[in-house]
């Protein structure tokens, strides 16, 4: 497979760290914008191009086209926090949408040709049936849903219009870090639960919050499918490989494992690999969580070369955990 110069946004992000180690592992020409807001220099290699900056500023994203070379692009740059969305969607919209559509026309006037989006399991808001495959109607219940879904439907036209493809890629509970321990999540109140259950097994939480033990589900706690982050990055890496192969087709795809654990069940396998329990406290459902949330992931199987390699969640909650130590060690976050 030939590679081409990939320009990643937001490659200074948890995810988007990950995607530029993938990349750089398997041979791919990686550079990297990022305005900092949430990212970490710290997670980048120091030799990757780095240029500090917003993907809405098209001269500077034009100064990178040429400068690199561009070939590709991986758009992971945005706003991510679901509450956060809902107190500030003006934020969302001009974060998610405007500066993508910043970035994709900046990206069509150069002849970029292939886009890999980060598109969300929220586009779906409350689905109808779980698993949830991708056939299933897309109504977003907060701004930062409705914000990837515009991005999602702008690549679909631009598409059409366009010598360009893409693959808008649906994560679901992206978790782990990876597994060399060169990159993780960064904490700054973090939300997530194995990132907040990994504070708490390093000390920096006293104890873990279960947000709703009443549901329909088996243990009334909520069921989520967690994914590795470097399963998920990898995924990436095998849809910019089809765009480029078959320029004609676009790809959207649930990133997930078709598998759901409870809240309940993640913290026991964390006191298992700690050998020891994590403090819990009982409390009342989060607003806007739904229930039940697991893909289907038939389309991903079916359309890329792609397999799970860490789906097993003590690997997953054991990545985690060595970079919450390693961040704590070296006083980062
Ligand atoms: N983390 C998840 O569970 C999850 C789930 C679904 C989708 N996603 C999507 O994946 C992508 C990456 O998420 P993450 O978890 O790595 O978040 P993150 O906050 O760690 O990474 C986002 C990065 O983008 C940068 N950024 C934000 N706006 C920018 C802009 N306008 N120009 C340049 N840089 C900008 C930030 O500084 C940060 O480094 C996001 O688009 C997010 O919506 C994440
Ligand atoms: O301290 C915590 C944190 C979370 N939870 C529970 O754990 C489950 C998972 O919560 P997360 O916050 O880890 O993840 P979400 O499913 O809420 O969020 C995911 O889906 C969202 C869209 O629906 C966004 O895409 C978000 O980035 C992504 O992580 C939920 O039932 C939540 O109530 C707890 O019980 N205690």
């Amino acid at each position: 497979m030939s590679s081409i110069p990939v320009l990643v946004t937001g490659g200074a992000g948890y995810i988007g760290s990950h995607a530029v180690l993938a990349l750089r592992d398997a041979g791919w020409p990686v550079s990297v914008i990022d305005d900092l807001s949430t990212g970490s220099r710290y997670l980048l290699p120091d030799d990757v191009p780095f240029y500090e900056g917003n993907v809405a500023d098209r001269a500077l994203v034009e100064r990178i086209f040429a400068e690199q070379d561009i070939g590709a692009i991986m758009h992971f740059a945005g706003s991510i926090v679901v509450p956060e969305s809902v107190e500030k969607p003006l934020d969302y919209y001009r974060n998610n949408t405007v500066a993508s559509h910043s970035l994709i026309s900046t990206a069509v006037d150069a002849g970029i040709c292939h886009v890999v989006f980060s598109s969300t399991a929220a586009v779906y808001g409350e689905p109808e049936r779980v698993p949830v495959d991708e056939a299933v109607a897309k109504l977003p219940i907060n701004p930062y849903g409705a914000s990837k879904l515009m991005t999602e439907r702008m690549l679909e036209d631009s598409a059409a219009a366009y010598p360009l493809n893409f693959a808008a890629l649906r994560y679901f509970n992206v978790s782990g870090a990876d597994p060399a321990g060169r990159s993780g999540q960064v904490g700054k109140g973090s939300t997530h639960l194995i990132k907040v259950a990994v504070e708490a097994a390093v000390g920096k939480r006293d104890h873990v919050d279960v947000f709703g033990t009443d549901y329909q589900t088996p243990d009334g706690s909520c069921v989520r499918d967690y994914i590795h982050v470097s399963d998920l990055v990898d995924a990436h890496l095998k849809a910019l490989e089809r765009l480029i192969e078959r320029p004609e087709e676009n790809l959207v795809l649930n990133l997930g494992y078709g598998r759901g654990l409870s809240v309940l069940e993640v913290l026991d396998a964390l006191d298992k690999v700690l050998g020891q329990p994590i403090r819990r406290e009982m409390k009342g459902r989060r607003a806007g969580d739904p229930p039940l949330l697991i893909s289907s992931n038939k389309a991903l199987l079916e359309t890329l070369d792609w397999n799970a390699r860490y789906a097993d969640i003590e690997t997953i909650l054991t990545h985690a955990l060595d970079w919450e130590r390693k961040l704590q060690s070296r006083n980062w976050a």
